[in-house]
């Protein structure tokens, strides 16, 4: 048995473990990382890399045969499947170094590719070595949550963690779960000529605003892909390429290929979190605000800590813990200011509040401003004019934002920006945004709010007209 004594455990080298492995060991703590599986963890293997990179190759096909309204004349736009999942493994072996065991290692820190378990509140084992830490972080993040559907266990499906290998492209996909998985899965496939129905038991997108997630629905319905709406799949039956799903109201839908796409079960069965005192809740370890779980010396973070499952949450979790266990400061992990965006075309993206949520908190005295894409000539001339932005505003400051349309992903990070800073809308009306750019869509945003306050106003028409008339 190897004994190993470090500052700083870590078990998982996903987006979470990582960055608390590169950001302590460059600080100068010992730092010890175990991963049981893949380096770079599910982002980079099996979620957000080969997610945008097949995006892209369905964003190619889509663009050759939409291109006549620039005059240039529509192609066949035909997809080669397995070569567009050839450029997905490219994508992932062009980021992998980044994440690779040599690159940590070089870092300095102790990288062991086993699975660890704890022994002790104090111990945790990794192959034949027996770690103790310090302070010990959980990072062992999420898998493919697969319900026990009659039937299920008896037919092949695909999940996030298989869907890569696939190189046919499937007839007929059918993918269980509208939310942003099932919904960016579906139309990679469409515009790479596969058939797709989707099938959700609730509203497609439904944690989003309503109003943004049916731009969403609508451009997927309107490029082919069938989303049945308020059904669950209650029963599976079939072979591989027929497949059948019957829905709760008994009906059935055929098709070649099966994607289950209905959320997430985080990892922690490996853990033997008992023997270290460590609680559950039902979506994850148990943390306080600052990410520490039951057993005051292990924290959990990113998508085993159960809450906002995204990469950057994972990378944020990773800052709050290294201030506290590297410098014994305070330190509490907030989510007011998290955007997240689905990366469909349109895109929808979401930080703070949403519309409804901001009415519920701050009721009457909310102020809601819009600008809409079709005002923006940038997208005129780009002819992506479908989109708009809302921001709630309250007390003259930002407290959500929801933007759906061209790039919405990158224009939300001016409201993450003003968000985490508490920033008032005249501090985003000073910015000058260039000409053109989908970017003025937030500036016009703020300059909605300033609009009836300068425009419609009665006492800045007086003291206008008082200043002329003094004025030589
Ligand atoms: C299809 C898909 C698309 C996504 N797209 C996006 C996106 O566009 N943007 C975004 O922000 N997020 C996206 N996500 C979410 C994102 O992938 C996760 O939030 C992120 O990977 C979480 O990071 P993590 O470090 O918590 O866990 P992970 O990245 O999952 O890493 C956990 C690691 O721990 C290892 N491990 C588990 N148990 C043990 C153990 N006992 N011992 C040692 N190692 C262990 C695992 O093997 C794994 O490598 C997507 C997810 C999916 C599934
Ligand atoms: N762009 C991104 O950032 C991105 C992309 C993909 C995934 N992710 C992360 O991964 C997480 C998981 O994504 P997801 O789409 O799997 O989960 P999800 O929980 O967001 O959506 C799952 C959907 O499946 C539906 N559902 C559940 N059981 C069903 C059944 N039996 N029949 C029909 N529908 C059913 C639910 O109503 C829900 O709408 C996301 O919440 C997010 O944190 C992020």
């Amino acid at each position: 048995m190897n004994r190993i004594k470090t500052d700083i455990l870590i078990i998982g080298a996903g987006s979470g473990g990582l960055s608390v492995a590169a950001g302590a060991v460059q600080m100068g703590a010992d730092v010890t990382l175990l991963e049981g599986h893949k380096m770079g963890g599910d982002c980079l293997n099996y979620g957000c890399v080969p997610s945008k990179a097949l995006i892209a190759s369905g964003k190619a096909a889509w663009a050759q045969r939409h291109s006549e309204k620039y005059g240039v004349s529509d192609a066949a736009g035909n997809a080669d499947y397995a070569a567009a999942k050839e450029h997905v493994q490219g994508v992932i072996a062009q980021i992998e170094p980044v994440d690779s065991q040599e690159r940590f290692e070089g870092l300095g820190v102790r990288v062991i590719r086993e699975f660890g378990q704890f022994i002790s509140p104090t111990e945790v084992q990794a192959g034949d070595s027996v770690i103790t830490a310090r302070r010990t972080v959980i990072a062992t993040g999420s898998s493919p949550l697969v319900p026990p559907i009659p039937g299920l266990d008896k037919v092949p499906y695909e999940t996030n963690e298989t869907l890569w290998e696939l190189r046919d492209r499937p007839d007929h996909l059918l993918i269980v779960g509208g939310g942003p998985i099932g919904m960016e899965m579906a139309q990679a496939h469409v515009r790479l000529g596969s058939k797709v129905t989707v099938i959700e038991g609730d509203k497609a997108l439904g944690k989003d605003d309503p109003e943004l997630a049916a731009v969403v629905v609508n451009q997927l319905r309107d490029e082919g892909v069938v989303i049945e709406e308020g059904t669950t799949a209650d029963e599976i039956k079939g072979r591989a390429g027929a497949i059948e799903v019957v829905t709760r109201d008994r009906r059935s839908i055929k098709g070649s290929h099966l994607l289950m796409a209905v959320g997430r079960r985080t990892n922690t069965e490996k853990l033997n979190l008992e023997a270290a005192g460590i609680e559950t809740t039902k979506t994850g370890v148990k943390v306080d605000g600052g990410l520490r779980t039951s057993n005051r010396r292990v924290y959990a973070i990113g998508d085993a800590a159960g809450g906002m499952q995204f990469t950057h949450v994972a990378g944020y979790h990773a800052g709050v813990i290294i201030r506290s266990m590297l410098f014994a400061l305070p330190s509490k992990a907030k989510t007011a200011h998290i955007p997240r965006v689905t990366y469909t075309d349109p895109e929808l993206a979401q930080v703070g509040m949403t519309e409804a949520q901001a009415r519920k908190e701050h009721g009457i005295r909310l102020e809601v401003v819009r600008f809409n894409y079709d005002h923006n000539d940038r997208a005129i001339a780009e002819r992506k004019t479908t989109g708009f932005i809302k921001v709630m505003v309250y007390k003259g400051r930002p407290v959500g934002a929801s933007i759906v349309g061209h790039q919405a992903g990158e224009l939300i990070s001016l409201w993450a920006l003003a968000l985490a800073n508490k920033m008032k809308m005249s501090q985003i009306a000073a910015m000058v945004a260039p000409y053109p750019t989908i970017g003025e869509v937030n500036k016009r945003a703020a300059g909605a709010y300033f609009s009836p306050r300068l425009f419609e106003n009665p006492t800045v028409k007086k003291i206008v007209g008082l200043v002329q008339r003094y004025i030589p």
